[in-house]
């Protein structure tokens, strides 16, 4: 295929898009209230031609930045909560209108990873998506960055895009942010080249990323790259593209965008994409012996039997995620636990036992 020429699209029905702080902003900072009209006009399109479409935006912080200055002695963390919390009226009431000049309903989400955690919260968060959605209402979702401190924060928002991609079953991950894709080189460069096309099977791209953020940005490429990558292994097509260009949602509807394309691989059950989304959730460790790591890592569908247990690490209860390792530590998998940590050391080695991580609910993968 010709490096500029992107695959076909299938049909995509919904699609997830994330939009970046500086794509919102100009270069002072202040918010760029034409490219907003521009991709909410945009994105009007999408809906017209009956894509169903959730936003994911940040920019909270950069439009309360612009309306408020702080005291000199405000720390960074209060700086960021206050400014968010200001912003995000600014952001959400900007985009209502927009969106209603257009014809379409808005609704606002706002999540932190605390909501990613256990089932029950991820299915009531899923549910209300799914009804907005039925209802033909645009979610407008951003990280509650007021309550979203240290541990309780997402790396960016290209995080929390491809959780609710995965979270949706959504077909297509749409990040756009300030530049066409990923480039080999810095793209700043005239040199560099934009890579238009990742396969399955990726080489290494982060040597070519440089670990700097644009202006405003928070994860930087690095990690939209490995969300992408993530997102696309569990099925879902993935762009990176370029949000300042005024016809960027158009040309991705019609085939024609300059951009970085993931293909994207087999489509797993719900219940994986969420479990592979859920390491940093994870309570507990499990070591499996060989003879249980070979049958894991075959084609063969294979739940984990105390059997196949060497040891436990940790605490953990019924439903929690826990990391599966191989004797000699390297992670393989994460799994939800059918029974607690008290529970799987009583059982270690018998046979004839429940399984203590169903195959449905078992994600297989050594990376990391
Ligand atoms: N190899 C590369 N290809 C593309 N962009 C890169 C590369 N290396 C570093 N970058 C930087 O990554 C930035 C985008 O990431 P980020 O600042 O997190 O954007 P956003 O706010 O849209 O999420 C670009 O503005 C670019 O300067
Ligand atoms: N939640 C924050 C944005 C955090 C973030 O990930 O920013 P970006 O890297 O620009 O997508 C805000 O609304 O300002």
């Amino acid at each position: 295929m010709p490096a500029n020429l992107l695959p076909m699209i299938r049909k995509p029905q919904t699609l997830v898009i994330k939009i970046g702080s500086n794509v919102l902003t100009l270069d002072d900072g202040s918010p760029d209230m034409e490219r907003m009209r521009n991709l909410v006009d945009q994105m009007a399109f999408l809906l017209e031609k009956g894509l169903r479409v959730v936003l994911v935006t940040s920019g909270a912080v950069a439009f309360g930045r612009k309306s408020q200055s702080l005291a000199t002695k405000t720390d960074a963390v209060s700086r960021k909560q206050v400014w968010a919390a200001i912003g995000q009226i600014a952001l959400i009431r900007a985009y209502q209108e927009l969106f209603a000049q257009k014809g379409h309903p808005i609704a606002q989400l706002m999540v932190t990873k605390e909501d990613f955690r256990d089932r029950t919260h991820y299915l009531n968060m899923k549910n209300c998506l799914d009804g907005l959605l039925k209802n033909q209402v645009v979610p407008v979702i951003n990280e509650n960055d007021a309550v979203a401190v240290t541990e309780l924060m997402f790396t960016d928002n290209d995080e929390l895009a491809g959780l609710v991609a995965a979270m949706i079953d959504a077909d297509s991950l749409i990040l756009l942010t300030n530049v066409d894709g990923i480039y080999k080189g810095h793209p700043s460069d005239p040199e560099s080249e934009l890579i238009t096309h990742v396969g399955q099977k990726m080489p290494d791209l982060s040597q070519y990323i440089a670990t700097q953020t644009s202006a405003f940005g928070r994860g930087g490429m690095l990690t939209k790259m490995s969300m992408a990558k993530k997102s696309a292994d569990l099925g879902i097509e993935v762009w990176i593209a370029n949000g300042k260009k005024d016809a960027v949602l158009i040309d991705f509807f019609r085939q024609e965008l300059r951009c970085t394309y993931f293909e994207p691989g087999k489509s797993k059950h719900n219940h994986k994409k969420w479990i592979a989304h859920s390491d940093t959730y994870s309570k507990g460790e499990v070591v499996i012996n060989e003879g249980a790591k070979r049958a894991l890592l075959s084609d063969k569908i294979t739940s984990l039997l105390p059997i196949g247990i060497q040891s436990i690490n940790g605490d953990f209860l019924k439903g929690d995620i826990v990391r599966i390792l191989d004797s000699e530590g390297k992670r393989i998998g994460l799994g939800k636990a059918e029974y607690g940590a008290e529970t799987a050391r009583d059982k270690i080695g018998l046979s004839g036992q429940r399984p203590l991580i169903h195959y449905d609910y078992l994600y297989i993968s050594e990376s990391n």
